[in-house]
């Protein structure tokens, strides 16, 4: 055991100075043996394949193309990129992004590396990939993936970059990787943080947080996939809190958008910031016990909460709908050009799963934004809801 170890350490060169205890030096076959076994699997590198083509798909492919391409040891060099087609000023985008190799609709002005190639059909983007990056909107999640089932290696990882929830009509909901955990049968690791894709795409300084339960098996790759000197990645095990931080802070950011319409200014705003991150705290404690508060600290948690309390289109959207008086799906389609706020929808799975557990009146930032968003209450009755919140008694 111990010369197999040495053998693994050493990849079959001497091991005089192996700060293991005495042990007789390998003989060649098995350290040979070992050694080629080692370099088979550490020669074959891993296919990486982008699900999602939208704002963040399209920053995160910008980051991703330069890594594996910097890494050759570690990642197949072409990257596969899922581009739900459409046609933009009478060209189909799959066709601009592989000639110009830019997304004019999702991301213009930003280049994409020309390893990233856009795939239209989704099981060809995904079908030799080890590593499988999902970044869709997530009310369209359970239908790629079904796509997908059985039609991608066995052994691929995926990581989800989705901001959401799954719902489940018995159960309310469903985190977006169970959902793609359970369709396709393979881990499921996350990425969140505080990245407003745009300055992303900037390559403007900021951090990430990868949640995953097999850290020591799939740390380094995911890792190394995107963390680079201006996007500095953080791995955690506690994948369902990484997570969730990721989906609720969708529904603060509307929060803080009906305080900024209202214009309350930045007391007001960080009041909500606070009471939203409690209520974060608080979802998932109640619904997946367990977490380290460190985790909430990550750039998942507090970081992400900020940036997308400023700066996020669900906040744009939502400030827009107290000012403008426009239904929120129309203010989407006018000021985001196909992409999705989702903060309003997280809100409605959020608040059925709340009124199945009857846990309403613990959530009262949650409850308003949903009713706020629904037309069931004004917006300036935001604050009515936060007076008495359970954090004051
Ligand atoms: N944009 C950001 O700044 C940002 C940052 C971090 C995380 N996220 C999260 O990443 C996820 C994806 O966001 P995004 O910004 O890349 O997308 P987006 O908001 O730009 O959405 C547009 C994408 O949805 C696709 N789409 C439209 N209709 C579709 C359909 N019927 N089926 C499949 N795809 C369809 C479009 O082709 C386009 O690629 C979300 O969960 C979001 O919360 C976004
Ligand atoms: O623009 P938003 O509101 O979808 O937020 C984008 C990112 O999630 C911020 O980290």
């Amino acid at each position: 055991m111990l010369v197999a170890v040495c053998a693994l350490r050493h990849f079959g060169k001497s091991c005089y100075s192996c700060a293991f205890p005495p042990h007789p030096k390998p003989d060649l076959f098995v350290t040979f043996g070992l050694k080629s076994l080692y370099s088979t699997y550490k020669m074959a590198p891993k296919n990486v394949a982008i699900i999602g083509s939208g704002n963040w798909g399209s920053a995160i492919a910008r980051i991703v193309g330069r890594t594996t391409k910097a890494n050759p040891d570690m990642y197949g060099e072409r990257v596969n990129m899922w581009v739900f087609e459409e046609v933009v000023d009478g060209r189909n985008l799959s066709e601009i992004i592989n000639t110009e190799h830019e997304n004019v609709k999702y991301l213009p002005g930003k280049k994409l590396p020309e390893n990233v190639v856009a795939v239209t059909d989704v099981v060809e983007t995904a079908k030799d990939a080890d590593i499988l990056i999902f970044v869709i909107p997530h009310q369209f999640v359970t239908r790629v993936s079904k796509s997908l089932a059985g039609k991608i290696k066995p052994d691929a990882v995926a990581l989800s970059l989705i901001k959401g929830l799954s719902t489940v009509p018995s159960d309310g909901i469903k985190l977006v990787s169970d959902e793609i955990k359970e369709i396709l049968n393979i881990d499921v690791a996350v990425l969140m943080g505080a990245n407003l894709a745009p300055e992303v795409a900037n390559d403007n300084y900021c951090e990430a947080t990868i949640g995953t339960k097999n850290k020591d098996k799939n740390g380094d790759i995911l890792k190394t996939l995107f963390h680079t000197d201006f996007f500095r990645i953080n791995v955690v095990a506690d994948t369902e809190a990484v997570e969730l931080c990721g989906a609720l802070k969708n529904i603060v950011a509307c929060a803080a958008g009906f305080s900024d319409g209202l214009g309350y200014g930045d007391n007001t705003k960080a009041a909500v910031i606070r009471l939203g991150m409690m209520e974060i705290v608080r979802f998932v404690n109640q619904f997946y016990p367990g977490a380290h508060l460190s985790t909430f600290f990550e750039s998942c948690g507090l970081a992400d909460l900020v940036t997308t309390c400023y700066g996020g289109r669900n906040r744009r959207v939502c400030e827009a709908f107290v000012k403008s008086d426009k239904p929120l799906p129309e203010l989407e389609k006018e000021m985001l050009n196909g992409q999705s706020a989702q903060g309003p929808l997280t809100a409605e799975e959020v608040f059925d799963l709340l009124q199945k557990t009857k846990s309403l009146e613990n959530y009262p930032l949650f409850v308003a934004v949903k009713r706020i968003c629904k037309g069931e209450l004004k917006p300036h009755e935001l604050i009515d809801c936060l007076r008495t919140h359970p954090e004051y008694q």
